[in-house]
């Protein structure tokens, strides 16, 4: 890859390369965009093929958070990081220790929080390094793990996109096909359940299944055949760029709306999905429940307020919906410009300098 080429090419402010010998850290700190605010987005901690695999899931899932933090209106921008390793084997105290001083060598640009393959428990040992970490345990006044709220925001976006579909947003006797049945959509499963639906799940970890074949009657089927299955719903909940050539001739739903980021192989694809006329529900938009709800801490945490926001997820999926049929254009092109402008805004409404007091010359002109 050519780096500055890609980083020119989707506007990327900054990336941070970490490597701790002694932990056997080796991680990629990407920091697409702060025009809102900090960079917010969470750790990958992932056995990729490649760094350069590495690499460009990190630069992807940054902008992605870009997009995410401001189309749920948040005053923040966007980053990720990826950790390259085994979450099952190579983690350790020290590689989360080096890791947060990477973090706070950034003194702000960039904020932490879990995703695939780093638990509360890892935040716990970054925030010894550095308070820009959120999803910090409860005990130290934090939100905690994000992944049922994220799976709240879920629940209410696939909600909306079904009032679109179906003309009722009930979801009862809906056949849901759920693809990756991990952190998120175990406790999405759980709301679908208590809804009445119908679920039909699969995952590489056979445990992970069987709980949710156990306690919520699903049906499991294989990780293949889950995209082809005769469904209502089809909710990809595992990793990225599901959505595509080899995919879409298969799908049978009317909606897709799920927890992973990065659904659309290529922009074409959800071209593709558009034209078969099923709703979409843009990833970013539906998935913003966990970074709302950690986002929060920045304020100092309650529950209530991060849950009022991301009940809008139903109003953001139902709005971007709504952009797609007034314009004649896919819903992620829809998202995609609800955030854009967004940024835009905010980018012309701070042309003017004002001496703030966090600003380096307020304390000199003390
Ligand atoms: N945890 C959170 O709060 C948020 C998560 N997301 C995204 O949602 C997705 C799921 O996140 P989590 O539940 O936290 O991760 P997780 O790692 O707990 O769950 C993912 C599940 O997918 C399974 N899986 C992986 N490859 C698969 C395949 N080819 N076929 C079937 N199953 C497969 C894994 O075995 C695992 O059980 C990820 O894309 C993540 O980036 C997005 C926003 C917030
Ligand atoms: C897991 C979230 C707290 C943040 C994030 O990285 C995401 O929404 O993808």
């Amino acid at each position: 890859m050519e780096i500055f080429k890609y980083m020119e090419t989707y506007d990327y402010e900054q990336m941070v390369i970490c490597q701790d010998k002694q932990s056997g850290l080796k991680a990629i700190i990407v920091i697409h965009d702060t025009t809102l605010g900090p960079a917010l987005g969470g750790t990958r901690m992932w056995t990729y093929k490649s760094e350069e695999d590495a690499l460009e899931d990190a630069l992807r899932l940054a902008r992605g958070m870009t997009y995410k933090n401001a189309a749920a209106g948040l005053n923040l921008g966007g980053g990720k990081t990826v950790i390259i390793g085994d979450p099952k084997k190579d983690k350790n105290e020290e590689m989360f220790r080096a890791f947060g001083r990477y973090i706070q060598g950034l003194n702000g640009r960039y904020i932490t929080a879990e995703d695939v393959g780093t638990t509360v428990e890892d935040m716990d040992i970054i925030y010894q390094e550095t308070p820009f970490v959120t999803g910090v345990s409860p005990a130290f006044g934090s939100s905690g793990n994000p992944s049922p709220v994220t799976a709240y925001g879920v629940y209410r976006g696939m909600k909306a996109a079904a009032n679109e579909a179906f003309g009722t947003d009930s979801l009862e006797g809906k056949i849901i096909a759920v693809q990756g049945v991990g952190h998120v959509a175990y406790n999405l499963c759980r709301h679908l359940h208590e809804e009445g639906a119908k679920l039909i799940v699969t995952d590489i970890n056979k445990e992970a299944v069987d709980r949710v074949v156990g306690e919520f009657g699903a049906t499991a089927v294989d990780p293949d055949e889950i995209y082809g299955v005769e469904c209502d719903i089809f909710a990809p909940c595992a990793l990225g760029a599901i959505i595509n050539d080899q995919t879409i001739g298969q799908i049978k739903a009317k909606v897709i709306a799920g927890a992973a980021n990065n659904q659309l192989r290529e922009t074409r694809h959800g071209d593709a999905i558009h034209e078969m006329g099923i709703v979409y529900a843009p990833d970013y938009v539906i998935n913003a429940g966990g970074v709302i709800n950690v986002a929060d801490e920045l304020n100092g945490y309650n529950r209530d307020r991060a849950m009022k926001k991301v009940e809008t997820i139903y109003d953001n999926i139902a709005k971007v919906i709504e952009i797609s049929k007034r314009d004649h254009i896919p819903t992620y092109l829809a998202a995609d410009r609800l955030a854009e402008e967004r940024i835009e805004r905010m980018r012309n409404s701070r042309s003017q300098f004002l001496l703030n007091e966090r600003h380096i010359l307020s304390s000199r002109t003390r």
